[in-house]
């Protein structure tokens, strides 16, 4: 999916709101033990239930590397069941020397010997051009670069200055050598509002993948305040506040609900902004 394609299906579904499908075995609501593959049948329905609200899907692979092969199965099969007009996203954040990196591609990129090919994986950028353009290599695919995450310990080296900009800054300025707006996006967290405005100044044109809102406190309007672009340019997170919204049978229908909200406040700001 390319950045006008996103843009059409945000403007199309009245919302920017990316799920993170990031499942525990032991958060699970009880009636789906039932199942061979419990979190791919708990997957499946919150995407049935959500997806007409949302613009992309983003598992994150440690949730499924951590149960071994059936880990990497339920992936494969969560990525098959998301539908085709939906952007995905592997929270994978890799990135190594360039032929290890060409296999992480070969990972999440290529259908034919990984049996998935999501549009997009999030990379650290911390070991350089040679680490993330084996991914850029693969035509049609995003890579989503680690800018200023939400975590606390962001504050130990991404914001830390040297050659009169900090660490982020550079990661903002230096990439963009590496691709355009069309094949790059960046992970700035919601728990950074204050920083958008700055970051606007380095990439105005570029999607922030923004994760951190709900569970980690961080604030839509906060965010949108000086995050938006002409095109939007704003993928925003929520995982645990909407996949753990309910506990019961009717798990899914909650989950619905907590992102309907969400999309609502959305669709408001997109309106507000004359996007829509
Ligand atoms: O800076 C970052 C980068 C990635 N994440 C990931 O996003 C989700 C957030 O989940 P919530 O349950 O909505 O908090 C999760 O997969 C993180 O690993 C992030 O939070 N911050």
């Amino acid at each position: 999916m390319n950045k006008e394609q996103l843009f059409e299906q945000i403007q199309k579904k009245k919302s920017f709101l990316c799920i993170g499908l990031d499942p525990v075995l032991d958060k699970l609501p009880k009636h789906l033990l039932k199942y061979n593959d419990p979190i791919l049948e708990f997957n499946k329905q919150l995407i049935d239930a959500t997806y007409d609200l949302c613009i992309a899907y983003k598992p994150n692979t440690a949730f499924y590397e951590s149960r071994g092969v059936k880990g990497w199965e339920t992936l494969v099969n969560t990525w098959k069941h998301i539908p085709k007009d939906v952007f995905t996203i592997a929270d994978a954040k890799r990135g190594d020397i360039g032929n290890t990196s060409a296999m992480y591609a070969e990972a999440f990129f290529n259908e034919e010997s990984s049996q998935m090919s999501f549009d997009s994986i999030t990379v650290a950028p911390y070991m350089g051009k040679d680490s993330v353009s084996p991914f850029l290599e693969h035509p049609n695919k995003w890579v989503i670069l680690l800018a200023l995450t939400s975590n606390e310990g962001s504050q130990d080296f991404q914001i830390k200055q040297s050659d009169d900009q900090k660490l982020y800054e550079q990661v903002l300025t230096t990439s963009q050598k590496w691709a355009n707006s069309e094949q790059m996006m960046y992970v700035v967290g919601a728990t950074k509002p204050e920083e958008f405005q700055n970051i606007r100044r380095l990439v105005p044109d570029h999607f922030l993948l923004v994760p951190g809102i709900g569970a980690q406190g961080g604030s839509l309007s906060a965010v949108c305040q000086n995050g938006l672009n002409s095109r939007c340019g704003l993928l925003v997170n929520s995982a645990r506040n909407i996949i753990y919204a309910g506990n019961g049978l009717d798990f899914a229908e909650k989950a619905r609900e907590e992102a309907l909200v969400l999309q609502q406040e959305m669709e408001q700001i997109l309106i507000a902004s004359k996007l829509i």
